[in-house]
């Protein structure tokens, strides 16, 4: 028996970082997923080690499930139902498994999402040897929510098939979890999430859990009905960077400067509210829609304006920034910044040549350019049982 799971990525077309203060945001998901296969050994098979595979880096990491056990006796794999975050003393007992695989010095910014892996896994499935294989369709650390995506495809995995996961394994093709076993995913997902981001909002495993567009604010859920045919160019700048380092270094500025910061915040709030108001709004001609669209764009720049103010722009998103401008073309980042991904409106009257034409100055920078699609599908799952 083999389970597959598949959780999209998003984007953040208001609000990031100001989310984690309390301020609203509105994000979607996109047509790009990670996908994690789960598959426990038979009893043949003679294995009794939990294998885990992470195909976009390359990298395969091994433990003997004796090993875990011993490392931290109290995992007992029963709690699926109650998500609880990772104690500080557990977190530093895991670490040592994930130093023992000696991980290549250049990939170590993925011991964090190794350790996610492991608090969830032994969580919900405990001891048991399985073989685990993840791979995504994302960039990873680019602010697309690769994150996310990764707990919450790992989450429902293991829910999928663990004792009170309540499947009817006979069903085939892509499905959809229940609305309670949802909650329970995006719950698991939040915790790997904060062992991997620090202090996260919720907003990325939220809307890779549920899919189309979401406004989110302080755990708070509301579902967009989007009336606009929103076309976003994301360019991957190509500079890696860290969600938690760019967190905490916002967490510091408001330290320093809490007036100013609460007020920047608050700024932010608006913008998210204003644009969630525009994006459900009715529209009957086209002008409205163009009137909608300037609206959209305004509220863009402005919202990149304050994510300047927090620290977080980059001198490469600087550079879309500016060549997006020479087209006329609004654009801010996306996710946490500090380089990764930058959105830009595509207008619904824009022409096709235009938009070539900004890709290719844009690629020209070393960036990369790609037109998804926005608002599908939240996670999803499915059974192979030819694979028992
Ligand atoms: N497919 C994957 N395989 C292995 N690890 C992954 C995968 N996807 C995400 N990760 C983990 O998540 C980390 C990247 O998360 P990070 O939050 O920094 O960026 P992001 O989620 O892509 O962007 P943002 O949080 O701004 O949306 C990686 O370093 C790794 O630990
Ligand atoms: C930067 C941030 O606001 C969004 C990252 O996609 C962090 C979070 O909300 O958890
Ligand atoms: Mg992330």
């Amino acid at each position: 028996m083999e389970v597959r799971a598949r959780a999209p990525g998003k984007i953040i077309l208001a609000g990031e970082h100001a989310v984690v203060h309390g301020s609203a945001a509105v994000a979607a998901s996109i047509d790009l997923y990670t996908y994690v296969s789960l598959r426990f050994p038979t009893p043949s098979d003679n294995h009794d080690t939990l294998n885990l595979q992470l195909k976009d880096i390359g990298l395969e990491l091994s433990w003997p499930v004796g090993r875990i056990k011993e490392a931290f006796p109290e995992s007992s794999g029963c709690i699926t139902s109650s998500p609880t975050s990772c104690p500080p003393d557990t977190l530093k007992l895991i670490a040592t498994l994930v130093e023992e695989q000696n991980i290549p010095e250049a990939k170590i910014g993925l011991a964090a999402g190794v350790t996610a892996f492991l608090w969830l896994y032994t969580s919900v499935q405990g001891y048991k040897p399985a073989k685990v294989v993840v791979n995504s369709e994302l960039p990873l650390g680019a602010g697309l929510g690769s994150s996310a995506a990764f707990c919450v495809s790992l989450a429902a995995a293991l829910i999928a098939l663990s004792d009170s996961g309540n499947q009817d394994f006979s069903r085939e093709g892509w499905l959809t979890f229940e609305d309670s076993q949802l909650e329970l995913v995006n719950k698991w997902a939040f915790e790997g999430e904060k062992i991997i981001h620090g202090k996260p909002s919720g907003i990325d495993n939220t809307v890779s859990t549920y899919g189309n567009m979401i406004k989110y604010k302080s755990g708070g859920l509301a579902r967009i009905k989007s009336n606009m045919a929103l076309k976003m160019l994301i360019t991957d700048t190509k500079v890696g960077r860290n969600t938690k380092a760019l967190v905490a270094s916002v967490s510091e500025r408001a330290v320093r400067h809490p007036n100013a910061m609460t007020a920047v915040f608050t700024a932010v709030d608006s913008i998210s509210n204003e644009l969630a108001t525009i994006i459900q709004s009715a529209s009957s001609a086209d002008l409205d829609i163009v009137e909608k669209e300037e609206k959209v764009e305004e509220l863009m720049e402005m919202n990149q304006g304050l994510l300047q103010c927090m620290g977080v722009s980059h001198a490469s998103i600087e550079t879309v920034l500016r060549t997006t401008l020479k087209y006329k073309l609004a654009s801010k980042l996306t996710g946490a910044g500090g380089g990764g991904c930058v959105l830009t409106l595509l207008p619904t009257l824009l022409s096709g040549t235009v938009v070539d034409k900004v890709i290719a100055e844009l690629e020209s920078c070393g960036f990369q350019c790609k037109i998804a699609g926005i608002g599908g599908n939240g996670l999803e799952i499915c059974f192979n049982i030819s694979s028992s």
